[in-house]
């Protein structure tokens, strides 16, 4: 058995998907364990069609082959909805490693899909506006908003049993994803067969939402950063989806489950794609550690956070294009 083996453990979810006794409190046990180890870990028995990632990996490889004044059309504005270039991130917000150069990516963002006339679009509402569909690929949208559903499903079967990781009654977080926060970013990575120095397809970082799925990408080059500062690339299995706790799952377990660094480099000779799906609170929802995670010896170490307020201040600090100054690199 590898190393990533023990540290990023292969979970059959099947059971406690079909309501097997005690399958629940065991998954929840075990997802425990690894968060509070190297918070990453592999679903597998998730009932996902196969043909829903493989239809939007197909999606991604179809905008990003677009030429370069169409997917320029579809610019990312105010919000990260639609194609931003390479280039323009910049993690600001590692506490990893000091990142000056831009990611050899591009991507392009989907949220939940709001008509022009939606009243959430109508009142601006923070965060909501509609999605920059390709008007020359009529397949992309379909295969985009079938997958976003089938995750989003996903992601809201298995919250109860990270509530229950985190010593809570399943439904105790409920409340806070009634409209949950949910990206798809599709990312094609540049090859990068002789990285220069500090030069990454994705410097290290850790994801700002609750969980985080990724599809598992045909080519390799995610690496996760263990507590004792080594690189492990997660279990390849095909058809499985590798997880990663972020930001806002630390704070709820009061930094018990603290979000673990990655990376990407893409050493192969091809472009390599990758379709994360981020799963967060409501924009209202306001995060505060659990109370089974606060004890005397671990007392509040976080104040209640408004999730609209985290993620505007992250808007501001990792694209070029909401900075008063240049990028740097
Ligand atoms: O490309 C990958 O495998 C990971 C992408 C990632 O870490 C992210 O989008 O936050
Ligand atoms: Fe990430």
């Amino acid at each position: 058995m590898s190393l990533a083996d023990g540290r990023i453990p292969v979970l059959d979810i099947g059971p406690a998907l079909a309501g097997a006794p005690g399958a629940a409190e065991d998954l929840a046990a075990r997802i425990a364990r690894t968060c509070a180890d190297t918070g990453f870990l592999v679903l597998a028995g998730h009932g996902i069609d196969p043909a829903l990632p493989a239809g939007c990996f197909d999606a991604a490889a179809q905008v990003f082959a677009l030429p370069d004044d169409e997917k320029l059309a579809l610019k990312v504005g105010e919000y990260n909805i639609g194609y931003l270039p390479t280039g323009a991130q910049v993690i600001r917000t590692s506490k990893v490693a000091e990142v000056k150069k831009p990611n050899l990516n591009e991507s392009f963002y989907i949220i939940r899909d709001y008509p022009p006339d939606h009243p959430a679009v109508l009142e601006k509402r923070p965060f909501v506006a509609p999605n920059r569909w390709p008007p020359g690929l009529p397949a992309f949208r379909a295969a985009a908003l079938a997958y976003f559903a089938a995750m989003e499903a996903l992601a809201q079967r298995l919250l109860p049993v990270f509530t229950m990781a985190l010593g809570m009654p399943p439904g105790y977080l409920a409340g806070d994803f009634r409209d949950p926060t949910c990206t798809l970013r599709l990312i094609r990575y540049q090859p990068q067969p002789d990285p220069e120095e500090g030069r990454f397809g994705f410097a290290p970082h850790i994801d700002t939402n609750f969980i985080t799925f990724l599809a598992q990408s045909a080519l390799p080059g995610l690496e996760v950063r263990t507590a004792e500062g080594e690189w492990l690339r997660p279990p390849a299995i095909p058809g499985t989806f590798v997880v990663n706790t972020a930001e806002m799952l630390g704070r709820y377990s009061n930094g018990r489950f603290t979000p673990t660094p990655h990376r990407v480099l893409n050493q192969n000779n091809a472009m390599r794609y990758a379709i994360p799906f981020f799963f967060g609170p409501d924009n209202d929802a306001v995060i505060r550690p659990v109370p089974s995670c606060v004890t005397a010896d671990n007392p509040v170490r976080f104040e209640p956070l408004l999730y609209e307020d985290h993620r505007r201040q992250l808007n501001l600090r990792n694209f070029a294009h909401r900075q008063a100054q240049p990028a740097v690199g």
